[in-house]
């Protein structure tokens, strides 16, 4: 479903991602986890288009999502490719992001509405089915500064989903919650894991989290992967130093692994 290879990525003189490879089969659940500025909130800004790369060629549903051949040369993909790529896609920030001056229910339908051409009753049904999977059925007509933040959270979810995408990014969708309202997003995302086959990348600073919900763990450091594997493989058994000295760390932060 996506297929990283030889990814590099630049700020200036400062190389972030640097000869990064990897491959996320259709359906599978995986999760990132690294140390702060190693470079993964930048990996999920590549694949939603929000970053330039600098190099390398990323592959998404069989289709290279920033260049396309062209007599034999790459060039640089021009918006209407973006755009139609951006569409197997969906993302959830960590600070929400929901518009302020529309009720819940609208904040589902406008892209759905917006870019698909979708009839407002079509909208409203799905909204209204995708509200009642995150439990939030009562607040459609509620503006998100009345809900709290593991609400709002859920509606973020719930608007990425309204369009249809087959890949899900999650950056760190619970690390601006108070952590008595983590709880209900994790509740959330598990039961999507678990009852969709959409393919999710999940970036997350809870160890725990990562080893319910995915199928494979990368623990990344300095724009490169150290270690990639399943939940019980990274977190009862890591096979690099580096992994072990930062899960050691974690620990001692008082996190359970
Ligand atoms: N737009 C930007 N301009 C310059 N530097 C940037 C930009 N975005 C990210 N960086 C730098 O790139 C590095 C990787 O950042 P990134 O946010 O991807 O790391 P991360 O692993 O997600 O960190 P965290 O866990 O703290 O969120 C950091 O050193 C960061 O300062």
């Amino acid at each position: 479903m996506i297929r990283v290879q030889d990814l590099r990525k630049s700020f200036g003189t400062l190389t972030v991602i640097d000869g990064l490879n990897f491959e996320v089969k259709k359906g599978e659940k995986l999760a990132l986890i690294g140390p702060s500025g190693s470079g993964k909130t930048t990996i999920l800004r590549i694949l939603m288009t929000l970053e330039t790369i600098s190099g390398g060629r990323i592959e998404v549903a069989g289709e290279p999502l920033y260049h396309m051949q062209k007599n034999g040369a790459e060039v640089p993909a021009n918006e209407a490719h973006l755009h139609k790529m951006r569409r197997h896609i969906g993302m959830v920030f960590q600070h929400f992001n929901l518009f302020p001056h529309k009720t819940v229910l609208q904040n589902i339908t406008l892209a759905p509405m917006l870019t698909k051409g979708e009839s407002r009753a079509n909208a409203d049904k799905r909204a209204g089915e995708l509200l009642e999977m995150v439990g939030l059925s009562d607040k459609a007509g509620h503006m998100p500064s009345q809900l709290s933040g593991g609400q709002k959270q859920r509606v973020a979810i719930a608007r990425a989903l309204a369009l249809n995408p087959e890949i899900m990014l999650f950056d760190e969708v619970t690390s601006a919650l108070d952590p008595e309202l983590v709880e209900e997003v994790l509740i959330v995302m598990k039961r999507l894991a678990s009852e969709t086959d959409m393919t999710m990348l999940l970036v997350t600073h809870e160890m725990s989290f990562a080893s319910d919900f995915a199928d494979r763990v990368l623990f990344f450091d300095k724009g490169k992967i150290v270690e990639s594997g399943p939940p019980e493989q990274i977190f009862k058994n890591p096979q690099e130093e580096r992994t072990r000295t930062f899960l050691r760390k974690i620990i001692a932060a008082g996190q359970h692994v």
